[in-house]
């Protein structure tokens, strides 16, 4: 019988072949943190008064969730990382305004058949170009950072087949969203989610690194592209090299499959206080809106931005509009394109590289009583700030046409 993707990149790492349910170490290839677990990482190291590091050219550290310091604590744990940064001799550090960690990872580092790890949840994100990437707590990646491996309980691979090209409109953010809104937010717990698509670039790098990210709101250990013809095509435009690709067998078997056509999908939501409470934008209702937020390692890349200005070009936002690419590249690019020009002047306000309101942290905080909608990847209580705020999530189509309303709205409305 062959293996899974899940299985060939764990039995790899592991130096044997693995199944499901195996208790493995496995051999890590990049090890990430950001600003805000960074912190932790390096206390837990102190203390175990550990100051080496496995391989300094494979650790990634950048600063994106208190970033730019919104105030002198956050300031002062940037220094203290800075410093460890320094003394360590890690190369691959990105300071303020650089990118979100999981963002610079797409277009800098992860490829297929890596074995990623990070701390925080949504390293998943690098799953999009065929990476096993799971987020891990700080102790967990200090002991990953010193020894250059770690322990895995291999997944149960679940596989899940996109066919067909998208209905106008419906990129990534929909098609997690159809996956959460049909299997709830903890089916695919101790799973794997393996995508293949069937016509590889009418599904773009950006719109499965939305639904990688998503990965882990549905509890998925890891959400793995099949490496294919887009991957290398992006691989070879961002970095200039080709990848080597790792794909499952044919006669691989899996826990469960699940089809997604892509024309047929209309543009979803998540409302209020659970990323798997997941309506058709069309169906929620009259709901207006005080905020909206289009940014975040979900939605925040170059594409999203496309399909923002294509609907906001010409018309104004009625509502309070932040628009936050997740890199620096993507804001330059985006800026290029005509579409950051395009956002300005409806009324958007703007800004780069940072996790911003997606957390609560700052830029756009949510008060109490407020309705925002946001391509992040999150809508519990307090998520964005007040616990009496109410979050709507979904893709840039419906958050660029609900900003130019001023209330939710299905962009095909207003063609
Ligand atoms: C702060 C960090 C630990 C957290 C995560 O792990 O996901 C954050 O990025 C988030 O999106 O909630
Ligand atoms: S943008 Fe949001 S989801 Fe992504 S890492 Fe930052 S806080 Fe987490």
């Amino acid at each position: 019988m062959g293996y899974t993707l899940t299985e060939k990149i764990l039995g790899r790492a592991a130096g044997r072949s693995v199944a499901p349910g195996d208790v493995t170490e496995v051999g890590v290839d990049i090890v990430a943190f950001h600003d805000l677990t960074g912190y932790h990482v390096i206390e837990v190291m102190e203390k175990a008064k550990m100051s080496k590091i496995f391989d300094r050219e494979k650790l990634v550290v950048a600063f994106d969730h208190l970033s730019p310091p919104p105030d002198p604590r956050s300031a002062q744990i940037q220094v203290s990382i800075r410093k460890f940064v320094k003394e360590m001799g890690i190369k691959n550090f990105h300071d303020n305004n650089v990118g979100i960690l999981h963002q610079l990872m797409v277009e800098k580092y992860a490829q297929p058949g890596q074995v990623i790890l990070a701390a925080d949840s949504h390293t998943t994100t690098s799953g999009a170009l065929g990476a096993f990437a799971q987020g891990m707590g700080a102790s967990d990646i200090a002991a990953a950072v010193i020894t250059g491996r770690t322990w895995i309980t291999v997944p149960e691979p679940f596989k899940v087949n996109l066919r067909g090209r998208p209905a106008k409109w419906i990129g990534g953010k929909d098609v997690a969203l159809q996956l959460l809104g049909e299997f709830k937010a903890d089916y695919f717990n101790g799973k794997s989610i393996e995508v293949s698509v069937e016509e590889p670039h009418s599904f773009p790098v950006d719109y499965r690194a939305t639904v990688s990210n998503m990965g882990i709101e549905m509890n998925a250990d890891a959400l793995i592209f099949v490496p294919d013809t887009e991957t290398v095509k992006f691989i070879k435009e961002n970095r200039g090299y080709e990848p080597k690709l790792v794909t499952p067998d044919g006669d691989a078997k899996y826990v469960g499959t699940y089809d997604i056509e892509l024309n047929r999908m209309v543009p979803l939501v998540a409302a209020p206080h659970s990323v798997d409470n997941v309506k058709a934008a069309s169906e929620v209702g009259n709901v207006e809106v005080d905020q909206v937020f289009i940014g975040s390692c979900t939605n925040g890349r170059l594409s999203d931005f496309e399909i923002a200005s294509k609907i906001l070009k010409g018309r104004k936002v009625r509502t309070r509009t932040i628009a936050i690419p997740a890199s620096y590249e993507q804001f330059k690019r985006a800026m290029e394109l005509g579409y950051i020009k395009d956002l300005v002047e409806s009324g958007a306000v703007i800004t780069y590289g940072t996790c911003g309101p997606c957390l609560g942290g700052h830029f756009g905080v949510a008060g109490p009583g407020e309705v925002v909608l946001s391509t992040s990847s999150r809508n519990f209580k307090g998520r964005m700030g007040s616990p009496d705020a109410k979050v709507y999530l979904s893709g840039p189509a419906v958050a660029a046409a609900t900003a130019a309303t001023g209330r939710i709205t299905d962009p095909r409305e207003l063609e």
